[in-house]
């Protein structure tokens, strides 16, 4: 059983690095894990380094993100988003709103998931969020390099699930079950400099939390990134070379009935006077997965904090609610 305490409020963001929990001794996982442990009870932010993603892969996916966002409008509303009936494609500024009651956020995305075909179950079952990707047609090679990009991005979320489940003294395979089809959601994203005339509290991206479980981070060199931690301050998540920033989602906050912390983040360019690029990955278990409290997390009247939910209804109402879509 891990005994609840309170969490002491961080002052940075700590690097792990991954590189031990590849060379298949449990030991070194164990150690690797129990520094994820104590990053989630404190941020629910940390850095990885290690991980084996290639230096040019990352760099390559921002340099797709640059040239998907260079192309001219008109390219780039061949796949608007409000033509897909899951929210793939295309996202001019201020189509959402991830803080609820503040302005429109002032990013410009491209969003990508699971491509499934007409003929999938899920699609056939009209399930929320669930389809067919849009792919920009005019950019050489885009398709291949996000899904090299993906496969990497799949690897890496399936051995931290490994990670966290050691973490929690779970079984390394405590997850495997519910990874059988992840969802996974990708975007792309451009920050312009904060404008002189954005409207009071309208940043890059609003405050908020994420809806799944892990998301992975690649941002470029620009900075912006910031965290709110156990005390309620917002402090700065700079960017650092060949590392990613995990965060957790709300779905870990209900697996560990609290423990480890589901932070609220925002961005806001406001140094640069450069664009700022960034691609988080959200890498979430299999749609009909019941998110619940973990047992070595139970509390001992066996009932935990948070409700149960399955991934997908909570992913589907979140998108309801940013992007002000009606149920
Ligand atoms: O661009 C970033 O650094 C963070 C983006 C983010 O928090 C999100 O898309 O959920
Ligand atoms: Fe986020």
């Amino acid at each position: 059983m891990i005994v609840y305490t309170p969490p002491k409020p961080a002052e940075f963001i700590p690097v792990i690095d991954l590189a031990p929990s590849f060379t298949g001794d449990s030991s070194a996982c164990k150690a690797v894990a129990w520094e994820i442990h104590k990053a989630a009870r404190d941020t629910g932010f940390f850095y990885i380094s290690g991980h084996g993603v290639p230096r040019a892969l990352m760099d390559g996916q921002l340099e797709l993100a640059r040239e998907f966002f260079s192309l001219p409008l008109e390219e780039k509303l061949k796949v608007d988003a409000r033509h897909s009936n899951c929210t793939r494609g295309y996202e001019a500024p201020g189509v959402q709103t991830l803080d609820d009651g503040s302005p429109p956020d002032l990013k410009e995305g491209f969003v990508i998931g699971c491509d499934l075909s007409d003929d999938h179950p899920y699609v056939r079952a009209g399930v929320p969020n669930c389809g067919q990707n849009q792919w920009p047609q005019n950019l050489p090679h885009f398709r291949e390099r996000y899904e090299a990009y993906i496969a990497e991005m799949f690897r890496v979320g399936r051995h931290l699930m490994g990670l966290i489940a050691q973490s929690l003294d779970l079984p390394g395979d405590y997850f495997e079950d519910c990874l059988r089809e992840p969802l996974f959601n990708g975007r792309l994203l451009k920050y312009g400099p904060q404008p002189v005339d954005a409207a009071f509290n309208q940043i890059g991206a609003g405050a908020h939390t994420d809806w799944g479980m892990i998301t992975i981070l690649l941002q470029d060199d620009v900075g912006g990134l910031e965290v709110q931690n156990a005390a309620g301050d917002w402090i700065s998540a700079p960017p650092i070379p060949e590392t990613f920033v995990i965060n957790l989602g709300e779905m870990v906050r209900i697996l560990t009935n609290g423990l480890y912390h589901s932070n609220m983040h925002r961005v806001r360019n406001n140094h640069s006077g450069r664009d700022r690029y960034s691609v988080p990955t959200f890498f979430d278990p299999d749609y009909f997965y019941t998110v619940r409290c973990a047992p070595t997390c139970m509390p001992e009247n066996g009932k935990p904090d948070f409700r149960e939910m399955t991934v997908g209804a909570h992913i589907a109402e979140m998108y309801r609610k940013t992007y002000g879509l009606t149920a």
